[in-house]
């Protein structure tokens, strides 16, 4: 399917809908989500926005159908694994790995499990969601197993009776322990990523993806970096700097007041890193005082 206007795929509802929009109007992309509406067209860009299950997104991108999509990385080689059993289109490109949907794909018994190694799992029922991630890793160990798979609430399984043991993702693991599992085995980590057809064409199109993507970037980095201003005695600027993470070239500036504080100096800096508390602490060991630690909303080099 052509058209001029860049089509994206966002998770309609569910763990990664609201980040996943959040981080489009971030970047300056402006539309207004209403419930039923599944395409949304941007108010300033010639975007639209189409909101589906989350495991459709990768066949959408692998098919042409959208130019983008935001889905997990163990939904996308899922899906990937799945079609190339059959065949079909299953090529993509990740142009960025994101910072939310931090989860793993494990395996879980429940917790009177005598479990020592994968092996423990030989030839029981395993049930998941994710039946091409389980058989990549069972495979690898030359484990004979059986699955159950099940679209949701795989936890209830073993008490159910429906299989021994699980593979489904975990992330604080309240759920494991509040249906009496244990995590064995971590078989994937995901994050959620931007993933890009092979089939977008008109270099328009490549060129709103690119600006896009350095929009990206620069909500990412603003995140990861803070603002940091403080005074620091005009002795000690060297070992303050030093102790800034991954702060480049501070800006020293003079201070107007005289007295006490003329053999002070200010200095701001943008660290790359979380300036820690314990780090505030030796800063005021060395005489820094007035620390402020500011976010950055922006950033662009
Ligand atoms: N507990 C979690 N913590 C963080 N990220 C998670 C967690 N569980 C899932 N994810 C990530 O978010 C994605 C979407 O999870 P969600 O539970 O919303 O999926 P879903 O129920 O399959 O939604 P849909 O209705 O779109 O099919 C997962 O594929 C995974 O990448
Ligand atoms: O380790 P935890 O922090 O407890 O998270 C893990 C749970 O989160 C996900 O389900 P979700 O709550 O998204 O519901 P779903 O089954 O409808 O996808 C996942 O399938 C687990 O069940
Ligand atoms: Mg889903």
């Amino acid at each position: 399917m052509t058209s001029n206007r860049l089509r994206v795929a966002l998770q309609k509802s569910g763990r990664l809908a609201i980040e996943s929009q959040k981080l489009l109007k971030t970047c300056g992309i402006k539309f207004n989500i209403n419930e039923q509406r599944l395409i949304v067209h941007s108010d300033n860009l010639p975007i639209d926005i189409l909101r589906v299950r989350d495991d459709d997104i990768p066949g959408l991108v692998m098919d042409g159908v959208v130019d983008i999509g935001i889905v997990g990385e163990n939904v996308l080689v899922e899906e990937q694994l799945e079609r190339q059993i059959y065949n079909k289109p299953a090529s993509y490109t990740k142009i960025r790995q994101l910072d939310f949907g931090y989860c793993r794909l494990s395996l879980a018994v429940p917790a009177e499990f005598d479990y020592q190694q994968p092996n423990s799992l030989s030839n029981l029922r395993i049930a998941t969601t994710y039946p091409n991630l389980l058989k990549q890793f069972m495979q690898n160990k030359d484990i004979a197993y059986q699955d159950c798979i099940l679209k949701g609430s795989v936890e209830v399984a073993p008490r159910a009776g429906l299989a021994d043991a699980i593979c489904d993702l975990v992330s604080t693991g309240a759920t494991l322990e509040a249906n009496g599992l244990k995590e064995t085995e971590i078989i994937f980590k995901s994050k959620a990523c931007i993933i890009q057809s092979p089939a977008t064409q008109p270099d328009e199109k490549q060129l709103l993806i690119d600006t896009i993507m350095s929009r990206v970037n620069g909500v990412i980095q603003a995140k990861e970096s803070k603002y940091i201003m403080l005074h620091a005695p005009k002795d000690n600027i060297q070992s303050v700097i030093n102790l800034l993470p991954g702060a480049e070239n501070p800006t020293i500036l003079p201070l107007s007041s005289s007295g006490d504080i003329g053999n002070m100096v200010a200095i701001h800096a943008v660290s790359r890193e979380d300036v820690f508390w314990d780090t505030m602490e030796q800063l005021k060991q060395l005489g820094a005082s007035s620390i402020l630690i500011l976010p950055i909303e922006k950033m662009m080099e």
